[in-house]
């Protein structure tokens, strides 16, 4: 991978300095999602992420998200209403899932499936409020369909269909484990979901604020932010830190582990954050997730390896600002529900495509399209080479 582009350059004609990832950079004004990275502070239109893990529910949070107020009893029962009747998704999605390979990745089948939305609904009636709660309601009902049709599709059996007496988390979870799950289970995961449905302008939520910045379709929205979510410096590290759990094995490994690995200038999966300098207070969250979870499910010992994980690097990464993020813990717990570590990153899409949504009409809102610029560091004019003049092929 190359190197990462140093900082102090500037444009040449504006004098505006690069800052390579936007580090520090406001890129939109946002109403949604509040971050104090020094403190490990975490808010949702104003309310603090405790108070919502603990009362709310993930459609509540939801709704918030995208409305800006909780909702009403009324509200709230007819917007649980409208994402039931739209849980199911078109034979025609699922016939196309069957086509996927059953070795791809569930978030590339995700990605795809999402976007095969646009195909079925408007795409220009963006300005229309009941084309816009439409499509909200059709995105977080039908995406959770999705993944866990994906999952008994590549096992070769037919994905099984929503049941309408069982409330959100608790049908995802019977759908991808056909099985109804324990309430606490349901409940724990439900908490899961809300920990995990905003927090401002990262990584797929710019893209996703990007997308919409074109005025496209809100089915391309969220699929580009799927894409982005994907990737293992985001969303996609709660896969690889179960991973790394399994390779350190026991506790007693961490240290040796993590001097190796930074040794070789590896990065820790599940630790740092572009805006936390201190534990995420997710990470908080989940880990007493965790703890519940095992008090009544039995105890995982790659717990065990997570905790000595935390303690060893407090000395080596801490001084740097570098603590458990987000993904550090929510995978041991969707291990315990019995979740497949592959489809760890698409359970956090279920999540946040609420936030992506919150930001798509935010970004609608006030529109203008995303457009920066960039420091050129390419050749400067050149005569046209005829093809037989040319000595040397560019390198690769
Ligand atoms: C839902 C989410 O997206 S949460 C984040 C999930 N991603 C991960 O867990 C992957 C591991 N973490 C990382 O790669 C980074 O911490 C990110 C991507 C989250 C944040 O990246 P940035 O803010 O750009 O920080 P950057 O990568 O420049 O790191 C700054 C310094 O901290 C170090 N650092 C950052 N994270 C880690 C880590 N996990 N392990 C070891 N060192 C780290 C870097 O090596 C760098 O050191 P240097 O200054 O000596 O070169
Ligand atoms: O905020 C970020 O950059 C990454 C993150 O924790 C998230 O998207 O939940």
């Amino acid at each position: 991978m190359a190197q990462k582009q140093s900082g102090d350059l500037r444009h040449a004609r504006t004098g505006i300095e690069l800052r390579p990832g936007l580090d520090g950079v406001p890129a939109t004004q946002s109403a949604i999602c509040d971050i104090d990275g020094e403190q490990g502070l975490l808010t949702y239109r104003g309310y603090p992420m405790q108070d919502l893990a603990a009362n709310s529910s993930f459609l509540e949070t939801a709704f918030l998200l995208i409305w800006g107020e909780l909702p009403s009893r009324d509200q709230l029962a007819e917007f649980e209403h409208a994402v039931q009747m739209h849980r199911r998704v078109s034979f025609r999605v699922r016939d196309m899932m069957k086509c996927f390979p059953a070795s791809g990745h569930p978030m590339d089948a995700l990605q795809s499936s999402a976007a095969s939305l646009g195909l079925f609904y408007s795409r220009r009636a963006i300005d229309d409020p009941q084309y816009v709660y439409d499509a909200v309601v059709r995105l977080i009902a039908k995406i959770p369909t999705m993944v866990a049709a994906f999952q008994l599709i590549r096992k070769g059996q037919d994905p099984i269909q929503p049941r309408d007496d069982l409330a959100y988390s608790a049908n995802f979870l019977y759908m991808l484990t056909e099985r109804e799950p324990d309430p606490l289970a349901a409940r724990i995961f439900d908490r899961c979901l809300m920990l995990h449905a905003e927090h401002s302008l990262n990584a797929s939520t710019f893209s996703a604020r990007v997308t919409a910045s074109t005025l496209t379709d809100p089915y391309a929205v969220v699929a580009s932010a799927v894409g982005t979510l994907a990737g293992p410096l985001h969303g996609g590290a709660n896969e690889d830190v179960l991973a790394m759990l399994e390779e350190v094995g026991t506790a007693e490994n961490a240290g040796a582990y993590l001097d190796e690995a930074m040794a070789a200038k590896r990065k820790i999966m599940g630790f740092g954050h572009r805006e936390y300098k201190v534990k995420d207070p997710r990470a908080v969250i989940l880990q007493a997730l965790v703890e519940e979870m095992f008090a009544r499910f039995g105890h995982d010992e790659l717990y065990d390896v997570a905790v000595a994980i935390e303690r060893e690097a407090e000395s080596r990464l801490g001084p740097k600002g570098i603590y458990p993020n987000v993904d550090f813990y929510s995978g041991l717990v969707y291990r315990k529900l019995g979740i497949p570590r592959d489809l760890f990153t698409p359970v956090f899409a279920i999540a946040r495509v609420a936030g992506w949504l919150a930001h798509w009409r935010e970004q609608l809102g006030a529109n203008r399209i995303f457009r920066p610029s960039q420091i050129y560091s390419g050749s400067q004019l050149r005569a046209w080479m005829p093809i037989d003049e040319r000595v040397t092929a560019p390198a690769a």
